[in-house]
């Protein structure tokens, strides 16, 4: 307030301080005006307009110009007398005839380098601000140039100090400080001040000087006039003259006696003249002196100007006490300001300080947070590694609509996340999940892989990975899984990073792994699936090219780019650690079809039925999570075939990661709850610890062993046959077209007979799914053992590939075994159960105890029979030692005997020609259970449920459910177990 009351009071001094200056200065053009050309008719203090119309035909400033330059303008109109216009003598003049005065007169003004003003500013009757000014200035310049000439010697050098209109000047910026206003001052005071002032050294001695210049002046004129007169002057007087000596009497001497009168006359004048300089070198003198007062002191001293004396009123003092009061105030002010400026300094300082100190003290904290939050995640992910849970990272999409509100409150570091229902604002909407992490809508590709990546190198350590993208459709599974549509190469997502780091590392350690890829794993069969060597990246892309290209996508309301089933990539590992043990491992990676609401992705038709079949496999996924979570004794994984794909992954020792992606906008709300909900409900499964697949140096040496002694034993058989052939009449054709033993004692076979394994040396089999139902049908033992069996499969039928017979009898019995599937319950304590599948399209899959296998005729094997030679106890006592080689326990060699029987079974059924399921219909059924109902050729429907033949199986089958867990006889108990 007291600021702008200030610098309001300020701004009326200053604008009150121009305007006496301004017409102080009309004044004095009036007055000079008046001096050379006579009285102008005007009042003491004629106001703008009255100095302008006076001036306004250009007359006396002609006549002015000429008086100081004579002819500057060789013709001026003059005006009529009024006595000639009362006479009627004449007519008025026409106005641009004065017009012309004015512009000769301008033309005159440039031609001495004078400072001009337009035409116009004399036409104007509504002056504009400065225009009367510019007038002044010109006449003031005049006057100066007149003052000039005067002093020849300055005049002669043709320097003409002109000067500025002072509204022009102080038009200047009013922020510019109070000392710019004083220097402004400064400038207006100096306005008509003669070169002499400007010539002079300040102060002392001034009047001496002007003096002296006025005297050179006055000589000069007296010269001209001598010139005029062309009087005789001796020459000594001159030189006396020059030499200084009593110059005032000397030029009084010469004047009143070479001049006259006329000259005398004129002396009062050039004191007067001297007089002014001197008072207006005081004034100019007074701003730029340390001591005003002194300067006060001078100004009254010569008794101010000539205007003041006459108007009998100066107010000079008054605007210098004034301003010497301002100009205190304002050292004051600037003084306290400076005392308040270093005080806010230093106290900045001291905040600064303060500051840093804090935001070090802060950012080691955050420092520290952040190392305890990730120590305390790394520990959290070890304590659920251990435990085996299923790890569960959250992504969020970013959202597609920039004003749509997000449901997203909140994302935690440590893995929380916050939602917000739209339909209930406040806290009570509010709802809160846990993840492993959460990743943002601004989180990269890289940043996912980042954490993915630890379990992708896992795999080359041997342990199987499974990693998987559920969500709503439309959230972004293809994304995280292939990256952006359009083959973008950005953005790889997961499946090329992940096949990236595979190769790098199968690099580093070089020749040690092999990676194969395949559309399946060997547990079960899904058709067509093949599984192909691969040597780099690029092998894998190409198939990954092939998978996209068969994977159904198509536009829906919720996803322009929607795929329409599931996908699974798979790559096996295996490969030689550096101690020389085996490692086998399979990395899954699965994109599943999302789930919709067919209303919202308003599916019809061939999409609807599609988006029936996703929907039923993710419920059936759902409840086989929420089993795995309830640890319920049984899981329904054969509910689907993608949970039966997934069983190795969901059940067994592999390490599992689940992306949740969900949309963020609020109309996919209740869709987004309930894939947090799966996801955290999966969270909970505990799988039990990962296992590595490694078999050690040792194992494979016993493996070796095995494999010598079978081959021995093969050898003692094939003697005792010949022999038994020699003594019987009738030689038994079956044993000669199957020889059942090489494929019995094949359960124990290395694994390397399967990596050996060519493609083509597979393409012999009926089915490629045989080996897979075998294993599965073989055991459900440790997982090396399953294995063991299924390589063994595979080596047998490689074994036997030029055999049409042998291939048809491997046929007959993969088929036959398909059948069969051995349930090892969790409790190694708890009896193994045996459980028959039937094809889906049986409606029910039947569990059929294993008397029901002893039911169907099977016969002692004719290799049984005649094992009363050596033979018999070789293989026998083989048995026993090979199973306890390979599993070192009497459990497994149960396995063993049991998977040995099983084969003799077959082998005896096959024997007799008599096969459980050799009918026609039999076998298509079992074909059509191993190959789902694939066989419409359809390839989006790949994991079953998805074809529209099977739709109406699927129909029938809707109510099918998983069978309870078998309950085994205890005949077969004590059997088998
Ligand atoms: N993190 C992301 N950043 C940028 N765009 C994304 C992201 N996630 C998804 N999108 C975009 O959202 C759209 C849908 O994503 P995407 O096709 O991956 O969803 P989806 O879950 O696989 O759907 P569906 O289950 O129907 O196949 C795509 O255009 C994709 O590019």
């Amino acid at each position: 307030m007291e600021d702008s009351t200030r610098t309001g009071s300020h701004d009326i001094t200053m604008a009150s301080r121009k305007a006496e200056e301004t017409a102080w200065r009309r004044f004095q053009a009036v007055q000079w005006l008046e001096s050379v050309v006579g009285p102008l008719g005007l009042l003491n203090q004629p106001s703008e307009r009255e100095f302008i119309s006076c001036l306004r035909n250009g007359i006396i400033l002609c006549n002015a110009i000429n008086k100081i330059h004579p002819g500057a303008v060789p013709k001026v109109v003059e005006s009529q007398s009024t006595l000639q216009l009362l006479n009627r003598e004449t007519q008025p003049l026409p106005a641009y005839q004065y017009f012309e005065n004015v512009r000769n007169f301008l033309v005159a003004v440039e031609e001495l380098k004078l400072p001009a003003f337009e035409a116009s500013d004399l036409e104007r009757d509504s002056l504009e601000a400065g225009s009367a000014a510019k007038v002044v200035d010109c006449i003031l310049a005049l006057k100066s140039y007149h003052e000039c000439k005067q002093q020849s010697s300055v005049a002669a050098n043709g320097i003409h100090r002109y000067v500025k209109s002072p509204l022009v000047m102080t038009s200047v910026n009013r922020m510019q400080s109070k000392a710019s206003a004083a220097i402004s001052a400064d400038s207006c005071r100096r306005l008509d001040m003669s070169t002499i002032c400007e010539r002079q050294p300040p102060i002392e001695g001034d009047s001496k000087k002007l003096e002296e210049a006025l005297v050179d002046s006055i000589v000069k004129l007296f010269e001209e006039s001598m010139d005029g007169t062309k009087e005789n002057i001796d020459e000594n007087l001159f030189a006396s003259f020059h030499n200084g000596e009593d110059r005032l009497k000397l030029i009084r001497k010469i004047m009143s006696g070479y001049l006259g009168e006329q000259l005398q006359k004129k002396l009062p004048e050039f004191h007067s003249m001297l007089k002014d300089s001197l008072k207006e070198r005081s004034i100019a003198n007074l701003n730029s002196t340390s001591e005003p007062l002194g300067d006060l002191s001078t100004l009254q001293n010569t008794k101010c100007c000539k205007a003041c004396l006459r108007k009998g009123n100066c107010h000079h003092r008054e605007v210098f006490q004034m301003q010497e009061k301002e100009l205190a105030d304002l050292k004051t002010l600037l003084f306290t300001t400076k005392v308040e400026f270093e005080e806010l300094q230093f106290q900045l300082q001291r905040d600064l300080k303060y500051l840093g100190t804090e935001v070090q003290e802060l950012s080691t904290a955050a420092r520290g947070y952040h190392k305890v939050v990730k120590e305390n995640r790394a520990l959290y992910n070890m304590v659920q590694d251990l435990k085996g849970n299923i790890r569960v990272y959250c992504r969020i999409r970013p959202s597609f609509n920039a004003e749509a509100t997000s449901v997203i409150d909140y994302i935690g570091e440590d893995g929380s996340l916050v939602l917000l229902d739209p339909s209930k604002p406040g806290k009570d909407g509010r709802r809160v999940f846990n993840f492993n992490r959460v990743f943002g809508p601004i989180s990269s590709q890289d940043e996912i892989y980042k954490d993915t990546q630890p379990l992708i190198r896992s795999v080359m350590d041997g342990y199987n990975v499974c990693i998987f993208a559920y969500g709503q459709t439309g959230s972004g599974k293809t994304y995280t899984m292939s990256g952006p549509s359009g083959g973008s190469t950005t953005d790889l997502g997961i499946n090329y990073l992940a096949l990236n780091d595979l190769f790098k590392i199968s690099s580093k350690r070089k020749d040690l792994i092999k990676i194969r890829s395949c559309t399946t794993d060997n547990g079960l069969s899904l058709p067509n699936a093949t599984m192909c060597s691969v040597k780099s990246t690029a092998d894998v892309y190409n198939f990954i090219k092939i998978g996209e290209v068969n994977r159904c996508v198509s536009s829906t309301a919720m996803n322009t780019q929607s795929s329409r089933s599931h996908s699974v990539l798979t790559v096996h590992v295996h490969g030689k650690d550096t101690s020389g043990g085996n490692i086998r491992s399979c990395l899954h990676l699965v994109d599943l079809a999302g789930s919709e609401r067919v209303d919202k992705s308003e599916v019809t038709g061939d999409r609807l039925k599609e988006a029936q079949c996703i929907n039923k496999s993710l419920s059936c996924l759902g409840d086989v999570i929420t089993a795995l979570a309830q640890k319920n004794s049984h899981i329904p994984y054969r509910n689907s075939k993608l949970t039966l794909l997934l069983q190795d992954s969901l059940g067994g020792h592999a390490k599992t990661l689940m992306f949740a992606h969900v949309s963020p906008e609020e109309d996919s709300f209740s869709e987004t709850v309930s894939t947090l909900k799966f996801a955290q409900r999966a969270s909970t499964v505990e799988l039990g610890a990962a296992r590595s697949n490694k078999e050690s140096s040792e194992v494979i040496q016993l493996k070796q062993q095995v494999e010598t002694l079978k081959k021995a034993l093969a050898n003692k058989e094939g003697q005792s046959n010949v022999q038994l052939n020699r003594t019987c009449e009738k030689p038994r054709p079956m044993m000669e077209k199957t020889p059942p033993r090489p494929r019995r004692l094949s359960i124990e076979n290395g694994v390397q007979s399967k990596n050996e394994m060519s493609i083509e040396s597979r393409k012999g089999f009926r089915t490629p799914s045989v080996p897979n139902r075998l294993r599965r049908s073989s055991l459900e033992g440790p997982k090396s053992f399953k294995k063991d069996a299924l390589e063994t499969i595979v080596a047998d039928a490689s074994f036997h590939q030029d055999s049409e017979a042998s291939m048809k009898s491997f046929g007959n019995f993969i088929n036959e075994s398909s059948m069969v599937e051995v349930i090892r319950p969790k409790d190694p304590r708890s009896p193994t159960k045996v459980e028959a599948i039937r094809p889906k399209d049986t409606e029910v899959q039947q569990v059929l105890p294993i008397k029901r296998l002893k039911t169907d005729n099977y016969q002692t094997p004719n290799l049984v029979a005649s094992t009363n030679g050596k033979g018999s106890q070789i293989r026998k006592s083989l048995r026993t030692t090979i199973g306890k080689l390979i599993n070192g326990s009497d459990k497994r060699s149960q396995h063993v005997l049991m998977e040995a029987q099983l084969n003799t079974k077959v082998s005896s059924n096959f024997n007799d020609g008599k096969s459980p399921a050799t009918t026609t219909n039999g076998k298509t059924l079992r074909r059509q259970s191993l190959t789902g109902v694939l066989n419409s050729g359809n390839r989006r429907s790949s994991l079953g449920e998805n074809t529209a033949d099977n739709n109406n199986n699927a129909k029938d089958n809707r109510n099918a459910k998983t069978p309870p867990p078998v309950r085994q006889s205890n005949k077969y108990s004590k059997r088998w177990v």
